[in-house]
């Protein structure tokens, strides 16, 4: 009775602290620090009652485990394979209308039906099987447990101790191999991540100059640059470019596709330096200045596709100034035309974006992006195909909100679309890497050039 009873109180008392360990809404972590103490406890007690059983629970423990994860993974690879299917059958739904391909849809929704009646098989195999291995170690417990009170090694007390505890561990064994998919799962697919948080810059983030906010006119020249992507270092893509952006005026950039314009606003941001030459900021190589000042306060960048994060609009806009109050968010939004829509949602500011929350349109993304772009007070503002993938009526309300945000900047325009550039102080127009004609609208309509062709091959294309 006495042995009985000291292993009752150890096994629960190991039980117990470890218990303490839980929290009612405890964390993956917490659960997995849980479940890895609360088998460390109970193998401490198990072999406290009977070292001969502990040995051999060790012993099946781990082979069982092992079949157990095999098995697991082989469902898993089965259920991608299956949703993967489901997904073709959804892809093909729609061609199903448009062309009758009915014979096709058929063949992917029986594929699929055959491999989700595969998962749900082996599923309910999997099901049976742990609950034959867990009966199994119940009884093989109670049978070598049986034998060793037969010959006197193990009081019956001590029996009962070890199959509590025992049930513990399977338990606890249980959420350890979930907290192990899933860490292997998250491990994987961070693995990009932390590549990509381990690369080193080669053009340095921080150290370098700055021009005090009140001196900073915005002036910024390209003087004879050359330049090649280092990943094609025989392909020139500017050759002896030259162009200035003079203070507060607004100069486009157009031609042909694959011409280098997108490579010139490149070079201002210092994504790259040129192989010769020199990019000046109100007469200073920028390579003497601050990388983080000059991306951070000096340049706004708006390019085609703007990036937003699965977070809210406020955090999103704010994004662009971290230290920036609730009202300058508010006065950006209204300078980027968006203020109206977004209080329009039932959270307003507070919405959140992405896959858990609203989806926007194309044109209130690219406006929560200029916001973003225009709370820094940007001296400089690069668009860069900025409206291009909108359609008419986006284009429209994005033009409004560029047209008040390019005020009193200078602002280097990437278009494609001739017709929103035509206001512009100056058109270049580029071509192998230099430009060859440059003029305002008028001007350049006058000459007779490669913009005038340009000109004539879009309006040709609109009337197709
Ligand atoms: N990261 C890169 N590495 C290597 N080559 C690149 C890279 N980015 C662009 N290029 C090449 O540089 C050339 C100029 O590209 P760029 O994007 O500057 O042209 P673009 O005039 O802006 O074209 P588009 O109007 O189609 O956007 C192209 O031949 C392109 O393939």
């Amino acid at each position: 009775m006495k042995t009985l009873s000291t292993s009752l109180f150890t096994s629960f008392l190991v039980f117990n602290i470890c218990r303490n360990f839980s929290f009612t809404n405890a964390t993956h972590g917490v659960r997995g620090l849980r479940s890895i103490t609360q088998t460390v406890g109970c193998f401490v007690s198990l072999y406290i009652i009977s070292p001969k059983l502990t040995g051999l629970t060790v012993v099946v423990l781990p082979c069982l485990v092992g079949a157990g994860a095999l098995i697991g993974s082989f469902l898993r690879r089965l259920s991608r394979l299956a949703q993967e299917q489901v997904r073709r059958g959804e892809a093909v739904s729609p061609l199903l209308k448009q062309t009758g391909l009915t014979l096709l849809y058929a063949y992917e929704v029986e594929k699929s039906c055959e491999m989700n009646e595969n998962l749900g098989t082996g599923i309910a195999v999997f099901q049976g099987l742990s609950n034959i291995a867990l009966n199994c170690i119940v009884l093989g417990t109670i049978f070598a447990g049986g034998t060793l009170i037969s010959s006197n090694e193990m009081s019956p007390g001590d029996l009962m101790s070890f199959l509590v505890a025992s049930q513990t561990v399977q338990r606890s064994l249980a959420s350890i191999s979930i907290l192990f998919g899933q860490m292997v799962r998250g491990t994987s697919a961070g693995a990009r991540v932390f590549e990509y948080l381990s690369l080193k810059p080669t053009i340095p983030l921080s150290g370098g100059g700055r021009i005090p906010y009140h001196s900073l006119a915005g002036r910024v020249d390209f003087l004879n640059i050359s330049f090649s992507y280092p990943t094609r270092p025989g392909h020139i893509i500017l050759d002896r470019f030259n162009l200035t952006l003079p203070p507060s005026k607004t100069i486009a950039i157009v031609g042909e596709s694959g011409g280098g314009k997108s490579t010139v606003a490149a070079l201002l941001e210092r994504f790259y330096d040129p192989t010769s030459g020199v990019v000046m900021l109100d007469g200073l190589d920028i390579r003497t200045l601050d990388l983080c000042w000059l991306r951070g306060q000096v340049i706004g960048f708006i390019n085609q596709e703007p990036v937003l994060f699965g977070a809210s609009i406020m955090e999103n806009i704010r994004f662009g100034k971290p230290e920036a109050t609730d009202a300058e968010v508010f006065e950006a939004a209204k300078q980027a035309n968006a203020h109206r829509f977004i209080t329009s949602f039932p959270d307003g500011y507070n919405t959140v974006l992405g896959e858990r929350g609203v989806t926007l349109s194309g044109g209130q993304k690219q406006r929560v992006a200029i916001a973003r772009a225009l709370i820094k007070n940007p001296s400089i503002l690069v668009l860069d195909e900025a409206t291009s993938a909108l359609d008419a009526e986006s284009e429209r309300v994005v033009q409004e909100a560029l047209d008040l945000a390019t005020r009193g900047r200078t602002v280097l325009i990437i278009a494609h679309r001739l017709s929103t550039i035509q206001a512009a102080d100056l058109i270049c127009v580029m071509s192998n890497g230099r430009i060859i004609e440059a003029g305002t609208h008028t001007e350049l309509l006058g000459r007779g050039g490669l913009y005038c062709d340009l000109i004539r091959r879009q309006r040709a294309e609109g009337r197709k």
